[in-house]
């Protein structure tokens, strides 16, 4: 399907892909922190610029077109690297490492300055998208996936920068559809509630019931 790369890799070379990336996008994770709050002169701020400009054109001699898409080997292991949410290679990404206990989907994440909407607090936009991401993982981890169709979210009161939860579970399904329901919590109070109904796509739902391994599987 358009945006599934296979890649014929080895475990251990997964894993080498892993330690070599992820470091770089920490890194970059710093480095936007970084540059929202830098107070130095203006030499020093003309230095850095020079600096991440010579980085760029490094990183850029060598690059995959468009976007990372979804890799997987063909055991059904999937990487989904350049998710905004959850990549591993996306500086973007918080990033979430969404786990799963029983019925419960979750993440506990710090949520950093470059997040801010309101003041000291995270934007609305960001909570959006991660419990997108969330509900959307425990409707894969309940083996009834989907992309999410409708997300409906009601922001009970502001949620702090700083070390949040965001978790989901599975209400109900009928049919093609899943009905997700998620939260998030911060000091052990809900500050948003959030409810989804994600749907498994005519063209996944076209292709019966041998649909390529990994396709629905979670990303790492
Ligand atoms: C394959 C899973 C991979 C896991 C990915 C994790 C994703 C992470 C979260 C995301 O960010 S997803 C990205 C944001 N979402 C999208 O871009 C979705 C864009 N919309 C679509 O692709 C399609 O509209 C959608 C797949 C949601 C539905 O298209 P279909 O052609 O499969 O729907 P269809 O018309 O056949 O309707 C099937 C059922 O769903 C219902 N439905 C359709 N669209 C809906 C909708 N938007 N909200 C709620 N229900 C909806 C529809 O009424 C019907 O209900 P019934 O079965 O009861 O008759």
């Amino acid at each position: 399907m358009f945006g599934h790369v296979m890649e014929d890799l080895t475990p251990e070379e997964i894993a080498a892909a892993s330690q070599l990336y992820a470091p770089l996008a920490d890194r970059v994770r710093e480095l936007v922190a970084a540059t929202v709050l830098t107070e130095v002169p203006a030499p020093d701020v003309a230095k850095a610029i020079q600096l991440i400009e010579e980085a760029t054109a490094l990183l850029g001699t060598k690059a995959v077109e468009g976007s990372f898409g979804v890799r997987w080997t063909p055991d059904g292991k999937r990487r989904t690297w350049g998710n905004a949410i959850v990549g591993l290679r996306n500086p973007i990404a918080p990033p979430l490492d969404i786990r799963q206990r029983g019925d419960l989907t979750y993440a506990d994440v710090v949520i950093g300055p470059q997040y801010e909407g309101p003041p000291t607090l995270v934007h609305g936009g960001i909570i959006a998208a991660m419990l997108d991401q969330v509900l959307g993982d425990a409707a894969v981890n309940a083996g009834v996936p989907g992309m999410t169709g409708t997300l409906r979210i009601r922001y009970n009161r502001g949620t702090p920068l700083g070390p949040i939860r965001v978790q989901s579970a599975v209400d109900r399904v009928e049919g093609v559809k899943t009905f997700v329901s998620g939260q998030v919590i911060v000091d052990d109070a809900v500050t948003v509630e959030a409810e989804g109904i994600f749907i498994l796509p005519k063209a996944v739902r076209d292709l019966g019931d041998n649909p390529p391994p990994g396709i629905l599987a979670p990303g790492d």
